[in-house]
């Protein structure tokens, strides 16, 4: 049985960490769809693109060199033939994204790979057959509303901040969690003028994970995945 997840949620609400361990833990694929837009933009960089030039920004990603891993145990980044795995994760490319993200020629060429990763693993790819856990800002929404199990991950501002805090600078002190508000506040409200991810979608599945630490929202995300694939609830599916 080839099983297809999507996940969505805000900036540090766990989608990938989250993700990683449930596609792990169901023998799946991963596709991190949030590394697509940060590898497009390292490659905007690497290529002097003019990010204030909307086009060129499109033609650029069009032409990208991209192949992403989708082994939830060492889920690679490649432009090019350089593992990009580290570079994109740097500030200036978490602070550069969004501008990327949100143009919509640029979305465009991104949502057919994402979809072609995903058509790919119900066929054979990394998880022969066995399908894949996706995830980002549109996964629910967008580039595969017909997934059988579409879950929001959310978690409250404070919860989001202080993660990101932890993982970047060791603490969720004061001026930790200043320095890190840019790349979830702000990002997140530049994010979501092209993405509807704070509220679910029809037929999609809330898990707010503010009050769970990481393995109860694993374990959590597990439960939505057993209740929506069990064959009483796919007959319902089928008699709707
Ligand atoms: N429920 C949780 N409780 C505490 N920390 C968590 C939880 N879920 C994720 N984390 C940690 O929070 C940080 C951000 O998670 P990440 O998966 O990168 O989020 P996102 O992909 O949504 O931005 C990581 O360091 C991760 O280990
Ligand atoms: N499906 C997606 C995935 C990510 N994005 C955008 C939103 C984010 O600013 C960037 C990077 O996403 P990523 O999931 O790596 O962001 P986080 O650092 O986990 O918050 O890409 C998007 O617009 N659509």
């Amino acid at each position: 049985m080839t099983i297809v997840i999507a996940i969505d949620g805000p900036s540090g609400s766990g989608k990938s960490s989250v993700s990683r361990a449930v596609a792990r833990r169901l023998g799946l694929a991963y596709l991190d769809t949030g590394a697509m837009y940060r590898a497009a933009t390292w490659w905007c960089r690497h290529e002097d693109v003019d990010f204030a030039d909307e086009d060129a920004v499109a033609r650029a990603v069009v032409a990208m060199p991209l192949e992403m891993g989708v082994d939830p145990d060492a889920p690679a980044v490649h432009v090019g033939g350089e593992d990009v795995g580290a570079a994109i994760r740097t500030t200036e490319i978490s602070t550069a994204v969004s501008a990327v993200a949100t143009n919509l020629a640029v979305r465009d060429e991104l949502r057919r790979l994402q979809r072609a990763a995903i058509d790919a693993e119900k066929l054979e790819g990394f998880s022969d057959g066995r399908g894949i856990v996706a995830e980002g800002r549109d996964i629910t929404t967008v580039v595969a509303p017909d997934a059988d199990v579409r879950v929001l991950l959310t978690a409250s501002e404070e919860a989001r901040l202080a993660r990101r805090a932890r993982e970047l600078h060791g603490s969720a002190g004061q001026d930790a969690v200043e320095a890190t508000r840019d790349q979830i506040v702000r990002r997140d409200a530049d994010d979501s003028t092209v993405s509807q991810f704070h509220v679910a979608a029809d037929g999609v599945a809330t898990v707010d994970s503010s009050e769970l630490d990481f393995d109860q929202t694993v374990d959590a995300v597990l439960a939505v995945v057993a209740q929506l694939t069990a064959p009483a609830a796919k007959a319902d599916a089928a008699d709707a």
